[in-house]
């Protein structure tokens, strides 16, 4: 392991105290604008062992308090992320490269999920079933249905929402009655980490919210196979995502990973509204989105016309530095930018062609718009997570579903159409979590359910489903004595 000099490192959160790590190491964070930014703190087993302790023992009492006085933290939290909402940004816009406006919007947004997961976990009422209702029951029995905590959750978040997947993540565990351990992206750490610092400044009680830093090549495997988690909540790549499952073993996980999102545009469509929902659908943050239209598909006898509109509505993206407010911005690592042109590169040698885009300056990627992209090119089936977007030309509905279930990945697709009932019918064929009837594929507002299948996703979150997610029925039954 290389010994990183890094001025001024973050600390860690460890059962109440801010602490830096006894492995004298430190995490440098490389900005995608070239921003000057702190590290974080590479911390030891020992250390990932005591974050998970203290949580287990820290869960008990609060599993014990009532859903009312768990909501009061999460208020406070959400109070604390406004007051910081400036300095979070910025720390967002510099580690993660998003456009200012974009990260504010991400810390205002995290603060309302907050709010409202605190609200809905008041809501979760339980339920009483009377015995009398099946053929050989008992109307003198009764179950009481209530939601019990699962114990510890280990949440893992990507980098390119720092704040609000964390968060996602760690509130409806908590208001659940659930202990957390989280492992932020490193690429996101910072952010990660001075929104705990806002949990903290809540009156965060010690250890029900442990933050643990370091690469998840390293201590990875050490947290996800740890016997005292209790489930893992994961965001990110759906390799990753995949062997975190396997290697879980009977631990429950929720998996919300990597998509190919098609916008199919039927020949009906209102090609401006389609155009403009597919520019801000695949570009916005350069396309480092989950749910980002990552491939159109269109009826031939439109395709000239939706294309031409695309490629006008592309010229108002703003490229450039986060800085600026810019919608397309430097792709989070060279390694990233690298792969995209990879997938551009052999799309061009296969014959599509380039409307827009296909050029780079370091890791800023131009918004490319590919249009006659076939079934062998690789990019009608890889997840580019940067700005580009392929056109593929199909004969009818059924060729687009084909495709469309072709992927191995199904998060979301949007159909375009006047014809609602036929946007319903082609919805029911989709392989897909959701399906979004002209509009853009996303994944707000927060409350809807939220959830991949295929390679995209196992289990539920939204912040009812997601809290029901991290928590687990628990029925007593009552038998009454008769008469
Ligand atoms: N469906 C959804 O809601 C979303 C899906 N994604 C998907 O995520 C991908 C991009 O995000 P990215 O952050 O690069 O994804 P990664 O899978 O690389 O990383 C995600 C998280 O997993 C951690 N990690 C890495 N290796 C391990 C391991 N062996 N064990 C445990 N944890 C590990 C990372 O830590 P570290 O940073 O230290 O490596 C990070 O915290 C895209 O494919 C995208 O589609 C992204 C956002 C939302
Ligand atoms: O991480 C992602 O990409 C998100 O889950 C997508 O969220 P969004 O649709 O709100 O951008």
């Amino acid at each position: 392991m290389n010994k990183v000099e890094v001025i001024n490192a973050y600390p860690f959160l460890l059962n109440g105290e801010w602490k830096d790590s006894t492995s004298e190491r430190t995490i440098e964070i490389e900005s995608p604008s070239g921003a000057e930014t702190p590290g974080v703190q590479a911390m030891t087993e020992s250390e990932v062992n005591a974050a998970v302790t203290g949580a287990k023992d820290a869960q008990k009492n609060w599993a014990r308090k009532s859903f009312a006085e768990r909501a009061q933290l999460l208020y406070a939290w959400a109070d604390e992320l406004l007051l910081m909402k400036d300095e979070i940004a910025e720390t967002i816009m510099k580690e993660v490269g998003k456009g200012f406006a974009s990260a504010e919007k991400e810390v205002v947004r995290t603060a309302d999920f907050i709010t409202y997961t605190a609200e809905e976990g008041k809501r979760l009422h339980g339920e009483l079933i009377n015995g009398g209702s099946f053929n050989s029951g008992s109307a003198n029995k009764f179950a009481l249905v209530n939601r019990n905590p699962v114990g510890v959750v280990l949440a893992i978040s990507p980098f390119n929402y720092p704040v609000n997947l964390a968060a996602a993540k760690i509130a409806p565990a908590l208001i659940g009655g659930n202990a957390v351990v989280f492992k932020p992206a490193t690429q996101g750490a910072l952010s990660g980490t001075l929104m705990i610092k806002a949990l903290d400044m809540a009156g965060l009680p010690s250890g029900l919210v442990n933050l643990v830093t370091g690469k998840g090549s390293e201590i990875g495997d050490h947290l996800i196979t740890h016997p005292q988690i209790d489930l893992i909540n994961f965001t990110g790549g759906s390799e990753t995502g995949k062997s975190i499952s396997q290697k879980a073993a009977m631990v429950p996980v929720i998996l919300e990973l990597g998509g190919k999102d098609p916008a199919i545009v039927l020949e009906d469509a209102d090609l401006d509204k389609a155009a403009a929902d597919i520019v801000s659908g695949g570009y916005s943050y350069s396309g480092q989105r989950c749910t980002a239209i990552k491939r159109v598909l269109v009826q031939d006898e439109k395709a000239d016309a939706l294309v031409a509109n695309i490629k006008d509505k592309m010229d108002s993206l703003k490229i450039g530095a986060p800085e600026d407010n810019a919608d397309v911005t430097p792709l989070i690592s060279s390694k990233a930018a690298d792969y995209v042109t990879g997938l551009i590169d052999n799309a061009i040698e296969k014959g599509a062609n380039v409307v827009s885009g296909n050029h780079r300056e370091g890791n800023l990627i131009y918004p490319t718009l590919l249009d006659g992209v076939t079934t062998d090119m690789k990019i009608a089936w890889e997840e580019p997570f940067g700005p580009v977007i392929p056109v593929l030309r199909v004969k009818n509905v059924d060729e687009a579903i084909s495709i469309a279930n072709e992927s191995e990945y199904g998060l979301q697709a949007s159909i375009f159409t006047k014809n609602m009932e036929q946007a319903i019918q082609i919805g029911h064929e989709l392989e897909v979590g959701s399906v979004q009837v002209n509009g853009k594929t996303e994944r707000g507002p927060d409350h809807f359910p939220f959830l991949g299948v295929k390679s995209s996703g196992v289990g539920v979150q939204g912040i009812r489903k997601g809290i029901e997610s991290m928590t687990r029925e628990k029925v007593t039954v009552l038998n009454m004595t008769q008469g």
